[in-house]
């Protein structure tokens, strides 16, 4: 259930992997590309988790696409813009929106630097027409390798001011936490918050260490967690969040069913837990399903979701007096 006296937020959110199946058409079209289909219905099973994927790396390939028709930076900023129109479609009230400069740059050959201004300027200008606030998250993507990811990094730190906070994605198995240090020694020093995805495709070896050596606040996906006891107490104490995203996890088979998702003994532990979405276009699905469907097939109460909306807001990345404002904000919608 959402209630409507707090606000909705998306934390875990890739812009990225939330490009609507019809602009791909477009794009496409417009760059002459050849896609695997010229008709929506034909597009959807290439660019949409149809059936749960067996695994991570063959969910993330359903993203493949929409960065294959970012043929300029134009394109960068449409979908940065349609972004913001879905959050106002989604009901959101606050959204962090991630995205992976290189991976959006690397099929048509951009600058990673580019794509961020494209992405930051097609952002405001939707959040303006939109009236929805936004933060940007830079993602490294560790799937093409550490050089990939000092280009990623070099990018958005070029825009530091414009983000507010890096993030690690992608291949967690293939590509572990420790050969990233540097760079989050970099982002640290930047002054920007971090954000990791660990404990999702690896254990919870690989979520210590985003805390640890990276400098990890908040943790994604973070499932694996509930192997380790002295983990569980060590995110309740430190506050350290979990951005639980409950399709997602279904669909690369994280877990198996949703009733068997680790969410209930974090919210028992105290773990600041909120829902978010992930790939919100390529999952098919939208926040609210999150909070309504996934939430009660995990069992979730509805005091259970309602603690999810204000750990949300605890975890945002935003100052006390934004946090006040959205807190103003749904309260006088009553
Ligand atoms: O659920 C996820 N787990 C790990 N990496 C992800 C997930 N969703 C998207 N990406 C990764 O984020 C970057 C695009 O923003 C890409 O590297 C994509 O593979
Ligand atoms: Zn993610």
């Amino acid at each position: 259930m959402i209630d409507p006296s707090l606000p909705l937020l998306d934390l875990h959110r890739h812009l990225d992997g939330n490009i609507r199946p019809a602009t791909i058409l477009e794009l496409g079209q417009s760059f002459n590309m050849t896609l695997p289909a010229t008709t929506l219905g034909g597009l959807r099973p290439h660019v949409q988790v149809l059936d749960n994927a067996p695994d991570l790396m063959s969910f993330l390939a359903k993203l493949d696409w929409g960065v294959k028709v970012l043929g300029s930076y134009d394109a960068c900023r449409r979908i940065a813009y349609e972004n913001i129109e879905d959050l106002q479609n989604a009901g959101i009230d606050y959204a962090e929106l991630r995205f992976s400069p290189g991976y959006m740059a690397m099929s048509h050959r951009l600058d990673p630097q580019g794509v961020v201004e494209a992405v930051i300027d097609g952002v405001a200008a939707g959040s303006r027409d939109f009236g929805i606030p936004v933060k940007l998250i830079g993602i490294m993507s560790r799937t093409f390798g550490q050089q990939a990811c000092e280009q990623e990094l070099a990018a958005c730190l070029a825009h530091r001011d414009k983000l507010v906070a890096m993030d690690l994605a992608g291949d967690e198995l293939g590509f572990p936490g420790d050969l990233f240090e540097d760079h989050f020694r970099r982002v640290r020093h930047a002054g920007l918050h971090v954000t990791v995805h660990a404990g999702e495709a690896a254990g919870s070896d690989s979520i210590w260490q985003a805390i640890r050596e990276l400098g990890a606040e908040r943790i994604g996906h973070g499932v694996k967690a509930v192997e380790d006891d002295t983990l569980l107490d060590y995110l309740a104490e430190r506050r350290i969040g979990i951005e639980t995203c409950l399709t997602s996890n279904l669909q690369t088979s994280t877990v198996a069913e949703l009733h068997h998702h680790p969410i209930h003994r974090f919210l028992d532990r105290g773990i600041a837990v909120c829902l978010n979405t992930d790939d919100p276009a390529v999952e098919g699905i939208e926040l609210r399903h999150e909070y309504t469907d996934a939430a009660a097939k995990a069992g979730l109460t509805a005091a259970q979701t309602r603690q999810c909306q204000e750990n949300a807001l605890e975890m945002a990345f935003i100052s006390a007096e934004e946090k006040a404002a959205l807190l103003l904000a749904s309260a006088e919608r009553e």
